[in-house]
């Protein structure tokens, strides 16, 4: 057979098919490809909301209380969620907004009250950051009947640390329908974040996420 000269005399020899063979592919694996990213997650997305602020949702846990409210704040807002130790300080310093969230194991202390990996990451990372003008929202995890006098002192840990470092405190709310005596995490008689109860009043707190979500949103938040 003579030598192929495609494209201009191919119309005559059996390699055409194996040239439209070879076209169907490419276009066959260009769109496949197009889908392919059109749905994959990039890094950026994962955390851009509708407005495009880049926020991430951080928390820390012993039992895994923490964790549970972290998950309803992030399906309320349609965010993931990660552990603060998991998180690298180049991820920190790419947001816009951050939501941090810590339960309390060590009653009464003056630092340190979490019992968590925060009690590293507040001391040790966070004042080598520079987060001035983020914004900034706390939520904490506490029993408020075993530990009434000292309800999510943890929350007001990590608030007094991040406004320290110029972030904008977002997120207050009333201590309204919690029968705690006494809580670091409150000031001028509400709370500085999102509290919730996973011992006394679990039923609450995905509804208690949703609403502060909500709130957040209306602050400018996201
Ligand atoms: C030894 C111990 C100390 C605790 N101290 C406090 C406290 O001071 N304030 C508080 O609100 N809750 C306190 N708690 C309750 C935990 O903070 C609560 O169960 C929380 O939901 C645990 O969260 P985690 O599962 O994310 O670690 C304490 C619990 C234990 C067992």
């Amino acid at each position: 057979m003579s030598r192929c000269k495609w494209p201009n005399n191919c119309s005559s020899c059996s390699h055409k098919f194996d040239i439209m063979k070879f076209i169907i592919a490419i276009v066959a694996v260009s769109s496949f490809s197009g889908t392919t990213l059109a749905f994959a997650p990039s890094a950026s997305s994962r955390i851009a909301t509708a407005l495009n602020a880049k926020v991430g949702i951080y928390y820390s846990t012993q039992t895994g209380n923490c964790e549970i409210v972290a998950e309803y704040i992030a399906q309320a807002a349609g965010l993931e969620f990660a552990d603060i130790g998991d998180v690298s300080d180049d991820m920190i310093l790419g947001l816009d907004s951050i939501i941090v969230g810590a339960p309390t194991w060590n009653t009464d202390e003056e630092e340190e009250r979490s019992g968590t990996e925060w009690d590293t990451w507040l001391y040790s990372s966070l004042p080598k950051l520079d987060l001035s003008g983020k914004k900034v929202a706390v939520f904490g995890v506490g029993d408020q009947q075993s530990y009434n006098d000292y309800y999510c002192d943890a929350a007001g840990e990590l608030y007094d640390q991040f406004k320290k470092c110029g972030c904008t405190m977002c997120g207050f709310t009333s201590i309204e329908g919690y029968e705690h005596s006494a809580s670091k995490a409150e000031r001028d008689g509400k709370f500085v974040g999102l509290m919730c109860d996973e011992d006394n009043q679990y039923d609450l707190s995905e509804g208690r996420a949703k609403d502060w979500v909500d709130q957040l949103k209306g602050e400018g938040f996201f």
